[in-house]
């Protein structure tokens, strides 16, 4: 896909102290995604994405988090290569993209209005989708193929379900299907967009749990979400967009009220209450962009208390 249009100009070349600082840069990123002056603009004219930066380790999970129409998905095409950008530069585990896509070590999760559910396709042919890359041309299937699939969807704990249409199934069961996809395809870098939309609470604390074992594994993964309250609990980091990045590094110094109000403006319903009313007073604020809100005391995230046992994010 080619939606953009290209708007580089000579005078975008880095100077030495841009290469520089890039380079300082990409070793912050530890070499998990670096986005570097990502500049975005569709074939109608509309930049979707402007000079956005930040860097993200391995071994992490970092939460990208903005209203709707942000740029988050333009972000995501713009890492899977589906669109180019105008200027600035992306690397992926130290590489360029297309490197990174060669070497089938990108993965998407899409948002589930991206898939035809009408599709006939079982459960199983989906997730060996993930094994593509790693066939040669006429696409059959070794046993690695086939080992891949069963652990992956073993994983998710969808292998009951394999012999059934992708259609048939509820959203959380979908999503952990494509979840099992990019299992299967192995890859070290995991993009999911919207993955706890219209999922229930027991499934979200699945997915997360899985998140966290490919954390520890050292992948690395971005995941666009509204559900603010779930992003302190398992995000050890956070971009915050909203057409440039506004904000990024770990969760605990981005997730504060000043931030969120510059991320969503007016957006979201936000309520201050008094903890007890003595003074000085300190305020609970409540940010809900989605089912599980996110709720702040003295400006700092709270977490869930059932998770406080488990390893915090790093
Ligand atoms: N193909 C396209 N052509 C032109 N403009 C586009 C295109 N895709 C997205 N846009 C615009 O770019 C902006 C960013 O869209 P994007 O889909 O990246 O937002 P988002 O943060 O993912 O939103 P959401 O939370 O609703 O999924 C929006 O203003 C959108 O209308």
């Amino acid at each position: 896909m080619t939606d953009t249009d290209s708007r580089a100009s000579s005078s975008d070349a880095p100077t030495t102290a841009t290469r520089a600082s890039k380079a300082a840069e990409t070793r912050a990123s530890g070499g998990g995604i670096l986005v570097d002056n990502a500049t975005v603009t569709y074939r109608n004219g509309h930049t979707a994405l402007r000079d956005a930066g930040f860097a993200i380790p391995t071994g992490t999970i970092t939460a990208l988090v903005g209203v709707n129409g942000s740029g988050k998905s333009t972000l995501f095409k713009a890492i899977m290569g589906f669109v180019r950008l105008a200027r600035g530069e992306i690397r992926v585990l130290e590489m360029p993209v297309k490197s990174a896509l060669k070497q089938n070590l990108v993965a998407y999760v899409p948002q589930s209005e991206e898939v035809d559910w009408q599709f006939p396709v079982l459960v199983e042919d989906v997730v060996m989708m993930g094994r593509y890359g790693h066939m040669g041309m006429l696409r059959i299937p070794r046993q690695a193929d086939r080992d891949a699939v069963d652990a992956a969807l073993a994983r998710v704990d969808m292998s009951e379900f394999r012999k059934r249409q992708i259609g048939e199934l509820s959203g959380g069961q979908r999503k952990r299907v494509f979840l099992a996809r990019a299992l299967a395809q192995d890859s070290r870098v995991i993009l999911l967009d919207e993955p706890f939309t219209g999922v229930d609470v027991k499934t979200e604390d699945q997915i997360i749990r899985l998140l966290r074992e490919l954390r520890d594994e050292g992948r690395v993964m971005l995941v666009s979400t509204h559900n603010l309250g779930s992003v302190p609990e398992f995000c050890d980091r956070t971009v915050l967009i909203k057409g440039t990045v506004l904000a990024h590094g770990p969760t605990e110094e981005i997730f504060t009220q000043k931030n969120l109000e510059r991320a969503f403006g007016g957006v979201l319903r936000h309520f201050m209450l008094d903890d007890d009313g003595s003074e000085p007073r300190q305020p609970f604020g409540v940010f809900t962009d989605d089912e599980r809100p996110l709720v702040l005391h003295n400006g700092i995230a709270a977490r869930r208390r059932r998770h406080r046992e488990e390893t915090p994010p790093r």
